[in-house]
């Protein structure tokens, strides 16, 4: 019986690596040791990933107490990961419990709590900070560092050109506490706190930074005010026993820096292999390599894998996270002979691959994000015709690349729909997909496509069905929109509550973009201005004061829990928005039947809000639904990262988005020409960058310059992954006139394509006049 199973068993692993392409197999055959696999995207590197998990698995006789630790970035990687290898030890009559799949808070918080006493971690004590809690945080510890620091403050409110006058200077504190500080605070630690660099080793290095001066620029000594807030930061958080993600890694860390806990957790480790490496922070890569690290033999290989592609890593502007860590390790695996590079890949036809692979040597070879090339230089090759993926590169739909440029951002949806139908039409299993750089532009092209009349094209009555993730997502902030609405009713004179209000207008597109500091700092003056004042002369200004005092209106001529749905309209909700807002009134209205206050309603909100909770890996939280057949689905390139369609468009590429500028908001540029948290973050960087021996810190401007090439480069990344979604068709374009933000889309203004795509379009023009007709 043993013996049959045994020789299924050597079959099955036969057949297992046999169904990989030649770079996946690397994954099959790892023995042990580091290997770090730097993969194209369609590569299949979480196919690659799972396969050689089950074969590590059998080969090495895993079990539940020595087992093999899967990580990776989201929930739902994690969930599809699971199910592959899951699926592969079935096959194998292997037992499921031999691995785990864990995120890597996930893998951190199971190490942290299993040993309350060493990480001073225990959920029954401490609480984990949501990101709704976090922001009142932060608010906070800059109210306790600017009390503390008034000479700071005051430098900061001088910044340049101060006449000392009374409402500009109630306009830069109000700019300061709400925006700039607060944006700063954030920033800085999660940057120095995910590098393992506590609040008095980030005032050091404020010390050794380059000062800047010329006679124009103030350089405020920013690591000095970021490490003070930091510290506030800190102090809050332990006076509160909360604690944050990062420090669920830092306290898995201190777990580790006990030596029995060590062993431990190493005995149990077999390895450990990581998905999507190029997204990690320096610190949860020390997790992941102490982890791997042998028990008994600290100079003993690690025994890690890490899978990633650092040209799709996209989160960097907004997290810790670089493409650099990885790219250093895959240059040392280099040195040791230790990196596979995984360039094939069988999603995408030819002519798609082509495409993408002259878009990133045209980007890295034009200078445009600094010396630092945004690319690691490997192109995307086809897989031979005998892969054993089914349909690999498949054929194109016509050329299968296209770049169009209509006249307006309007002729370009009625375009696309009108291509859209014409292939639905043609194949309705097709899967097809809108990738967008921001939610206002999917509402844009959402709200067209709902409107035939004015389009010109019904595509809703063909069968085709549209699903816009954005408008998913727009639900779940009602509650906290309702929030900031009855916090402003029950304190209109408050400034900070004005604000959050007229922030929630803005974001809902009730009201243009403006400096808000300027209507939300003397509230009483704005709403109801006195026959001294001088009141709101811009229409966007006046439009938001008619919301406000409407808003204030209701509060007197309507019951409580009547305020809600009228809010939701003031909001201009729609249909499915008004009728989650009725269900939250309902909720309100049944939770507070004693207590049928103003008071008690926000305080039921403020739980409700406050209440995201950490879920399980396992629950299944599966990306397919965004790529249906039969669908056209709108999202962002954001979240399009790691799913693919037979057709991709991206409708709106133009140079001021893609790759953009950095650039300071207008009520900000008092301090000067540059944003605080931008410089800050490219200072930390510079620092935990630094391979081996310290490097110099750049100066304000040196930094500034930094960050913006750090912006630049991402945006290319991020229109690579885009790029690299389509299977058959990647459809693009750039109207000639499109808005110049896409907070007030009618605002029009002649903007030039990404500078990219004219090049990517004649090489593609040239190679196709070159083939034999
Ligand atoms: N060896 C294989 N045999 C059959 N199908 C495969 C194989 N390898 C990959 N595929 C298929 O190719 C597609 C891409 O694979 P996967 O999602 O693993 O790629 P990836 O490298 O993670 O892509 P990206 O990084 O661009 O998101 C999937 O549909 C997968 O099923």
């Amino acid at each position: 019986m043993a013996e049959a199973i045994a020789a299924d068993r050597a079959t099955t692993l036969t057949e297992i690596r046999e169904s990989l392409r030649a770079g996946q197999r690397s994954l099959a055959d790892w023995q042990g040791g580091p290997l770090a696999v730097s993969a194209v995207p369609g590569a299949g590197k979480s196919t690659g990933m799972a396969a050689g998990a089950a074969i590590a698995i059998v080969r090495h006789e895993l079990n539940a107490k020595r087992q093999l630790v899967l990580v990776t970035f989201t929930r739902s990687a994690a969930a599809n990961l699971k199910a592959k290898v899951q699926r592969h030890l079935r096959s194998l009559q292997y037992p499921l419990n031999s691995f785990v799949v864990y995120t890597l808070h996930g893998l951190a918080l199971t190490i942290a709590t299993r040993n309350p006493d060493l990480s001073g971690i225990s959920l029954d004590t401490l609480t984990l900070l949501t990101p709704t809690q976090n922001n009142r945080l932060i608010r906070t510890c800059v109210e306790r560092w600017l009390a503390e620091n008034p000479d700071r403050y005051q430098r900061l409110i001088e910044g340049r050109q101060f006449d000392g006058e009374e409402t500009e200077r109630l306009r830069r504190q109000s700019t300061l506490r709400t925006e700039i500080l607060p944006s700063l605070a954030t920033t800085v630690i999660h940057e120095a706190k995910s590098s393992g660099m506590p609040p008095a080793e980030l005032a050091q290095l404020a010390a050794s930074v380059t000062r800047t001066l010329t006679d124009d620029v103030e350089d405020y000594d920013v690591l000095t005010v970021a490490a003070g807030l930091y510290e506030q930061y800190q102090t809050l958080l332990s006076q509160r026993h909360l604690i944050d993600y990062d420090d669920m890694i830092l306290s898995a860390l201190r777990v580790l820096a006990d030596d029995e806990a060590r062993r431990f957790w190493q005995n149990r480790v077999f390895a450990v292999f990581e998905d999507e490496a190029q997204d990690s922070s320096p610190l949860q890569t020390q997790l992941l390599e102490t982890l791997a690290r042998d028990a008994e033999d600290a100079t003993a290989p690690l025994n890690l894998v890490r899978v990633g592609d650092p040209n799709q890593a996209i989160n960097s502007t907004f997290t810790p996270a670089d493409p650099v860590f990885f790219n250093q390790f895959c240059d040392r695996a280099q040195h040791q002979n230790r990196l596979v590079v995984m360039d094939q890949a069988g999603r995408s036809s030819g002519v798609i691959m082509a495409a993408a692979n002259t878009m990133l040597t045209w980007v890295n070879q034009s200078g445009l994000a600094g010396t630092v090339a945004p690319f690691r230089s490997q192109a995307i090759q086809p897989v031979p015709v005998d892969d054993p993926q089914p349909d690999a590169n498949p054929a194109p739909i016509g050329g299968g690349v296209e770049f169009y440029r209509p006249p307006t951002v309007m002729e370009t949806v009625r375009l696309l729909a009108q291509r859209s139908l014409a292939l639905h039409t043609e194949n309705p299993t097709l899967s097809q997909a809108i990738l967008v750089r921001e939610h206002r532009q999917g509402r844009f092209i959402n709200q067209l496509l709902h409107d035939p009349e004015t389009l010109g094209v019904d595509l809703l009555s063909t069968g085709l069905q549209i699903y816009d993730v954005g408008e998913q997502e727009r639900q779940t902030h009602v509650p906290s929109e309702m929030l900031t609405i009855l916090q402003f009713i029950e304190r209109p004179h408050s400034p900070d509550r004005l604000k959050s209000l007229l922030r929630v207008f803005v974001d809902r597109q009730r009201i243009a973009s403006q400096d808000l500091n300027l209507l939300a700092k003397q509230p009483e003056q704005f709403m109801y201005p006195g026959p001294l004042d001088s009141p709101p002369t811009t229409e966007a200004a006046q439009q938001a004061r008619r919301l406000c005092t409407g808003l204030l209106r209701s509060r007197f001529e309507l019951p409580p829990y009547h305020l809600i749905p009228f809010a939701g309209l003031t909001l201009g909700y729609n249909q499915s928005e008004l009728a989650t807002a009725d269900k939250l009134a309902a909720r309100l209205s049944q939770q507070n039947r004693e207590d049928n206050t103003l008071r008690a309603m926000i305080q039921t909100l403020q739980e409700i809000v406050g209440s995201e909770r950490f879920e399980a890996v396992d629950t299944e939280d599966r990306d397919d639904r965004y790529t249906r057949r039969g669908q056209l689905t709108i999202l962002t390139m954001h979240k399009a990262k790691g799913l693919d369609w037979d057709v991709v468009f991206l409708p709106f590429l133009h140079e001021r988005t893609i790759p953009g500028n950095l650039w300071v908001p207008q009520q900000q540029t008092f301090l000067g020409d540059f944003s605080l948290p931008e410089v800050a973050r490219a200072q930390i960087r510079a620092h935990t960058h630094a391979e081996s021996t310290p490097a110099p810190i750049p100066d304000l401007l040196t930094a500034w310059q930094q960050a913006k090439n750090l912006k630049t480069a991402e945006e290319f990344r991020l229109l690579y992954v885009a790029m690299t979604r389509a299977k058959r068709l990647l459809w693009m374009s750039a109207a000639h006139s499109a808005p110049f933000t896409w907070s007030n889309p009618d605002n029009l203004s002649d903007l030039p394509p990404c500078p990219a795509l004219p090049t990517v379009m004649s090489y593609l023009a040239e190679t196709r006049s070159r083939q034999p007709r």
